[in-house]
């Protein structure tokens, strides 16, 4: 059921070339945070820094806007109001690059909407759909431009939890009792990967699915799926296939978390400590710094 050996694993992670420079690492543009949950942005931005992106741009609400920017100097931070009428994101092999909309969204305002649906019409680029943004999603609107995305050949990834994978299977009246047949059924129907989260992580493209199975009780915290949706973020806007960078990022959000609960308990990690295990996580898999392919 899961087709990812450690030394595939391994083969996947991103390593720098030594010709890298920051673009060339990825370009995240990562559309986050609200009045209501800024922290959310911050977290997934560290999450995409950690996972190697080299350019990691926050769009998010004003109101967060030096939440954000003092968070971390090293992100580019603006604000989604100019956002909104900008350039488009576009990708080539040379500088590439992704979008992560969602987290920290509020999922019943109207401007998650406008949001979202401004990134699955302009990104000619992977999209990554999380949090709040994931309630716009589970519209007539939202799923016609998943499906339209998915027939020009642009993958689109949905990590829902369960009670957002129930509303996105609402819109069609699925089955919700079988988390494996949920995620496959939801690839199918929207035209995505998707990532259902929960004790035991399901990852489907409609055709097979992987299961995630190493994670532990120390995620189920508030914040935790915020990081995961930066690290699969980064992973996309470093060129890694849809699924692949899926379950590379679940595997080392999942070691990070086993890390951090050896040093610290399961009881005490947070999400911020996720984050800074992640290194470990990267390093216990066999990464040998000098090693650039
Ligand atoms: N620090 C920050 O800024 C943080 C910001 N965050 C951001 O907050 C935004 C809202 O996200 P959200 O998940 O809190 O709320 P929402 O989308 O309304 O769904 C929650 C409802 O769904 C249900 N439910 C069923 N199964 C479930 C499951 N397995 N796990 C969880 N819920 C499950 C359950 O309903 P019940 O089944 O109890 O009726 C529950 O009431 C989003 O943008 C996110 O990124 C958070 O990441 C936290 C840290
Ligand atoms: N009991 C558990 N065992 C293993 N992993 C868990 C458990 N509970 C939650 N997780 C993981 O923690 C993360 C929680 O994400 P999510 O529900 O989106 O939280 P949030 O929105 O608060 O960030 C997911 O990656 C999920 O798979």
């Amino acid at each position: 059921m899961n087709p990812y050996e450690s030394h595939r694993l391994r083969g996947l992670l991103p390593y720098p070339d030594r010709e890298a420079n920051k673009y060339s690492r990825g370009h995240l543009v990562l559309v986050a945070g609200s009045a209501a949950y800024p922290g959310a942005a911050c977290l997934a931005a560290l999450a995409a820094q950690r996972m190697g992106a080299g350019y990691t741009e926050v769009v998010t609400d004003p109101s967060a806007l030096p939440i954000v920017q003092s968070f971390r100097p090293s992100l580019v931070v603006r604000s989604d109001e100019t956002w909104l009428d900008g350039e488009p994101l576009t990708a080539s092999p040379a500088r590439p690059g992704a979008c992560a909309v969602g987290s920290g969204f509020d999922p019943g305002d109207e401007r998650s909407k406008r949001l979202l649906f401004r990134a699955l019409d302009t990104a000619d680029a992977p999209v990554l759909v999380d949090g709040g943004a994931l309630a716009a999603l589970a519209t007539d609107e939202g799923r016609k431009r998943c499906r339209e995305r998915f027939v020009c050949g642009l993958p689109t990834v949905a990590t829902p939890h369960g009670g957002e994978a129930a509303r996105l299977a609402k819109l069609l009246g699925l089955p919700t009792d079988d988390a494996r047949s949920l995620a496959r059924s939801l690839s199918l129907a929207y035209g995505i990967v998707v990532v259902l989260k929960g004790p035991v992580t399901w990852i489907s493209d409609g055709e097979a699915e992987v299961c995630m199975d190493e994670g532990t009780p120390a995620l189920a915290k508030a914040g935790t799926g915020d990081v995961l949706a930066g690290m699969i973020g980064s992973l996309l806007a470093q060129a890694l296939a849809p699924v692949d960078a899926c379950v590379l990022a679940a595997t080392l959000h999942a070691h990070a978390a086993r890390f951090a609960s050896d040093d610290l308990t399961s009881v005490s990690v947070t999400p911020e400590d996720v984050l800074d295990y992640v290194p470990r996580a990267i390093a216990a898999m066999g990464f040998r710094d000098g090693a650039s392919r």
